[in-house]
């Protein structure tokens, strides 16, 4: 499906609560199956939380996880460690593409029985469970969060608890913390300090409820909203100031756009008022690869100039994110640079319209080129898309008084 998206009016109003982190509710899953004391609020409605829940009430069999990278990594942790389950997982073809072989190579040497179907270091695989004895593993830190977390998942499960020692640079580190955060909500005690994680074996828990904070990844493209209006409030429900989420920092990076957040109550409320932005912006962005693209169409929608650095896991995502952003940012007649880990962008003064955006199979390319319809009419195509992260988005756009239509 092709939507077409255009806005009239470029001043926003809304009140809206986004759906709960779909990376929050997929560690709690995995750990509510491996600890059923935990009871878990405002769950992620994702795609893919749910093909993960799907797969836990599965138990065996064939078992296809569709895109979703945490349901891969975190099923193939948590079925090594299920004693007497047999399963095959698998996925999309891009899921097929995706490494997973430092996670493979690490439950391995920790005794796991794993076996790849298709191509090695690659979905599919075909894990059949078993008890592991062995209890320190190393792993290299710098290609993708989720293995780690993967791991530290299962860790207290086993029975004298995980070490994993993190070799080489650290990658997407808050995902990491987050993990370590939940474990403790749950009752269950790690700690992470310098390139050593130790989780601590349990038996079992006591009863615990673990509320989901709503999804700030999502919120991204609220910020994008705000900046590029001529004014803007829009409140977001289920947002805390001392989120366990990375991609909070669009807090502080959006300030550069004269978007402020403020919170309050267990709200964030983001206002414009001021079209005063900075004229080019330099981002670090290692702790939060997935607001990458959302921040490159801002700077596009807004013509300033922008270097975002530390992307080098955007090539092994959904798609390779810097070839699609580079692709169609310069459909619009930017002039776009890419290298393995840096993206460098040098917007046209003004942007080309009825421009069709391909999505490639990426909720979040669909969902960051959706806010450039403040400026110029834009079709996206394969909207559907969205629903890997977030279902309702075309919905929430259009209380924003946004109109989309289906092309044909
Ligand atoms: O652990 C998680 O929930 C995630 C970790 C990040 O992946 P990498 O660690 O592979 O960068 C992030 O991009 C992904 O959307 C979700
Ligand atoms: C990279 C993402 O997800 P995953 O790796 O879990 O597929 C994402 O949601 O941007």
């Amino acid at each position: 499906m092709t939507l077409s998206v255009s806005h009239s009016n470029p001043s926003l109003q809304a009140d809206l609560q986004i759906t709960g982190s779909k990376s929050e509710s997929n560690r709690l899953l995995i750990l509510q199956a491996l600890y059923p004391n935990i009871s878990i609020e405002n769950l992620s409605n994702s795609d893919d939380t749910q093909v993960l829940q799907k797969a836990l009430e599965q138990g065996d069999g064939l078992i296809d996880i569709h895109h979703a990278g945490t349901a891969m990594r975190f099923l193939t942790a948590y079925f090594a460690v299920k004693e007497g389950c047999e399963v095959e997982i698998t996925g999309s073809k891009r899921m097929k593409e995706r490494p997973i072989q430092l996670l493979v190579d690490a439950l391995q040497r920790m005794g796991a029985d794993i076996e790849y179907l298709e191509n090695s270091g690659y979905p599919p695989l075909r894990i059949r469970g078993k008890k592991l004895h062995v209890d320190s593993v190393k792993l290299k830190a710098n290609i993708s969060s989720q293995y780690i977390s993967a791991l530290m998942l299962i860790g207290a499960a086993l029975p004298k608890g995980l070490e994993i020692l993190l070799e080489g640079p650290v990658t997407s580190t808050p995902y990491i913390l987050m993990t370590l955060e939940i474990l403790q909500n749950a009752g269950l005690k790690g700690k992470f300090v310098h390139d050593r994680i130790f989780i601590e074996p349990a038996k079992e828990i006591a009863p615990v409820s673990i509320a989901v904070e709503s999804d700030w990844s999502s919120a991204s493209y609220f910020y994008s909203l705000a900046a590029i209006s001529d004014s803007a409030e829009i409140r977001l429900s289920n947002y805390r100031k001392d989120s366990r989420q990375g991609d909070s920092a669009l807090a502080e990076i959006y300030k550069n756009f004269g978007v402020e957040t403020k919170f309050q109550g267990n709200s964030i409320v983001l206002k414009k008022s001021s079209q005063q932005r900075a004229r080019s912006i330099k981002e670090d962005l290692r702790n939060s690869p997935d607001i990458a693209q959302t921040i490159a169409v801002t700077c596009l929608a807004l013509g300033v100039e922008c270097e975002l650095k530390g992307l080098h896991t955007l090539k092994i995502k959904e798609t390779d994110r810097l070839q699609a952003l580079k692709n169609e940012m310069e459909k619009f007649g930017a002039r776009v640079k890419i290298t393995d880990e840096c993206l460098k962008l040098y917007p046209a003064s003004s942007l080309n319209t009825q421009v069709k955006v391909a999505t490639y199979h990426d909720h979040r390319m669909a969902m960051a080129f959706a806010p450039l319809a403040l400026k110029v009419p834009v079709q996206i195509e394969d909207a559907g898309v969205v629903s890997k992260s977030y279902p309702d988005f075309w919905k929430d756009l259009n209380s924003l008084g946004f109109k989309t239509e289906e092309l044909v």
